[in-house]
């Protein structure tokens, strides 16, 4: 089936947590319309650009495109951006099912609101390997009352102005800052929020249930800085999904949920029908000063405004570390699922580091911060332009004296924009290592977002990787296939990926600001394969030279 979309992205007046903001939306909805397809089907999306002044991209995130690189949607890597008044049109096939989302990829036009849900279903008379008797979809965002102007700004200015905890968490694009859901249960002074008061803006969306029914909640994270730990009072979730593929069910009663990140868990209403019950959102991993995001379980016939009559779950403590590792270490793939190859034609390392450039805080990756090219890449390597971006591949390493533990000895790193290139379906590691930050004795969590492709996880382990140790350990047993994947602090992760995707490729840390600050590589393969690339994504820098020219090499 063919799907058609005409949508407007641009600036409108908004409450997302109750106070009158100005949003990016689509059709003048916050968040984006949901897409719903099924396997096989083709999307097209014709997008104009109602912003007056900004160009904008929009990523489907966790489809591959295949055989579609220049819609990724990702500036100066796929595509030049859509300028004002112009209309692009995404077009690519949905080939896998699963929970994904769709957000902006320029600037931190993410965290100004531009996503949204894209949910796949299986083709018709398959059957999921489990079974539901109902669906929600739940997309988690983090909410600034700053404009992203400002956040911008701050990021590139000396001193260092950082962006700092979000005002609110929202939970399809809801959020409540001036009235608490659970004010009975806090010491704050704010009033309870009035579920009876009509429509607006920040009403939280309830779930409606029945009881002794099952029900897949579909969870997918958009956030621009915060993880997140997901409870649901009383019940107990039962962990079916990850990032559009199958998992050993397991149970757990909060899950933790990274920028990036999407989950399917099934949950079974067989608790008191009498009651309503909390779904609570809280901050994981930096020291939270935003008040969790609640919505409610409404047991019907009950009341949606009849609230629970205990507090809402506690999120875990925002550095109980061994609890988010445990966690992500119980994510295994369902039985049956594709496994890696058993060794690696490639392995690279990525040291994450806070650095200086010319006085700017930056992230770098061995030493090296992505500035973007002002020509996509994947025109630019396609059509061999030079000049376009350093042609001379990145470090593959970093020096094995460098001490994780402690903030940089020499703080100060370069800016580059030279690609990763791997030999068309070749097997590809890469082990991201986490060291401590600038200043101070801290290591943050980074959760890494991969384009185009899913990856096994193999492990994560503490400290530095150790190669003659640590690759004995890989689990290549039933590693997860995922599209994201978190570093913990001072320790690393290892992943693995088949470089089978004809195009240029995004590889990031998912925290807005920290790719904003330079935290991401780009990766390249097989470009001579890259079938015709549409001129509505060449129109700016070399490549619009070379169309005007008419000069295709
Ligand atoms: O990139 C970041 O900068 C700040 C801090 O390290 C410096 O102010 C922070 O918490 C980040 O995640």
């Amino acid at each position: 089936e063919v799907r058609n979309f005409k949508w407007e992205v641009g600036y409108f007046f908004w409450s997302p947590d109750c106070i009158e903001n100005i949003v990016m939306g689509i059709n003048g909805q916050f968040p984006g319309p949901t897409i719903r397809a099924k396997v096989g089907d083709t999307i097209n999306i014709e997008l104009t650009n109602k912003l007056v002044t900004e160009g904008v991209v929009i990523h489907w995130h966790g489809i591959t495109q295949s055989g579609t690189p220049w819609s990724d949607g990702t500036a100066s890597i796929t595509q030049c951006v859509i300028n004002p008044d112009e209309t692009f049109v995404y077009s690519f096939n949905v080939n896998k099912a699963g929970t994904h989302f769709y957000h902006g990829h320029y600037g931190m036009q993410r965290s100004a609101g531009l996503y949204g849900s894209l949910i796949v279903e299986l083709e018709d008379g398959k059957k999921e390997p489990f079974h539901y008797d109902g669906e929600f979809n739940l997309l988690l965002s983090d909410w600034w009352h700053k404009s992203i102007h400002e956040l911008e700004v701050g990021l590139s200015s000396i001193p260092f102005r950082w962006v700092g905890e979000p005002q609110s968490l929202l939970i399809n694009g809801k959020g409540q800052y001036n009235c608490s859901l659970a004010a009975d249960y806090s010491n704050s002074s704010l009033g309870t929020c009035d579920l009876n008061q009509a429509e607006w803006q920040c009403k939280p969306q309830v779930l409606n249930v029945i009881p002794n029914k099952t029900y897949r909640l579909r969870i997918a994270s958009a956030t621009s800085l915060s993880s997140l730990n997901l409870a649901i009072g009383n019940h107990k979730m039962l962990v079916v999904e990850a990032d559009g593929n199958y998992v050993q069910p397991f149970a757990v009663d909060d899950m933790d949920i990274y920028s990036g990140e999407s989950y399917s868990v099934l949950i079974t209403t067989d608790q008191n029908p009498s009651m309503n019950y909390w779904i609570s959102i809280g901050v994981r991993g930096r020291l939270p000063k935003t008040p969790q995001g609640l919505t409610i379980l409404n047991y019907l016939p009950n009341d949606a405004s009849q609230l629970p009559v205990s507090p809402p779950p506690i999120t875990p403590s925002w550095n109980d570390f061994n609890h988010s590792k445990s966690f992500s270490n119980k994510i295994l793939a369902l039985q049956g699922s594709p496994k890696p190859p058993i060794s690696a034609a490639r392995r690279i390392f990525l040291l994450n580091t806070q650095n200086l450039f010319n006085g700017y805080i930056k992230w770098s990756l061995n030493n090296v911060s992505l500035a973007l090219p002002s020509t996509p890449y994947l025109g630019s390597i396609k059509y061999g332009l030079k000049g376009a971006y350093d042609d001379k591949s990145p470090p593959e390493n970093f020096d094995s004296d460098y001490d994780i533990m402690k903030p940089p000895i020499n703080p100060n790193s370069t800016q580059g924009n030279g690609v990763y290139t791997f030999a068309l379906s070749s097997t590809v590691d890469v082990i991201l290592q986490n060291a401590n930050v600038l200043s101070g004795n801290v290591s943050e969590i980074h959760p890494w977002h991969l384009h185009g492709h899913d990856f096994w996880v193999l492990g994560y382990g503490e400290g530095k990787f150790n190669e003659k140790i640590d690759v004995e350990k890989f689990n290549l047993k039933n590693p997860p296939l995922r599209n994201t994947a978190v570093i913990f602090p001072y320790g690393w992760t290892a992943i693995r990926f088949v470089a089978d995707n004809p195009g240029v490729w995004a590889f990031h840390c998912h925290i807005e600001p920290h790719l904003h600050m330079g935290m991401g590589v780009v990766f390249a393969e097989g470009v001579e394969h890259v079938g015709q690339i549409p001129n509505d994504t060449l129109r700016c820098g070399l490549t619009a030279k070379m169309l005007t020219t008419g000069q295709l090499p």
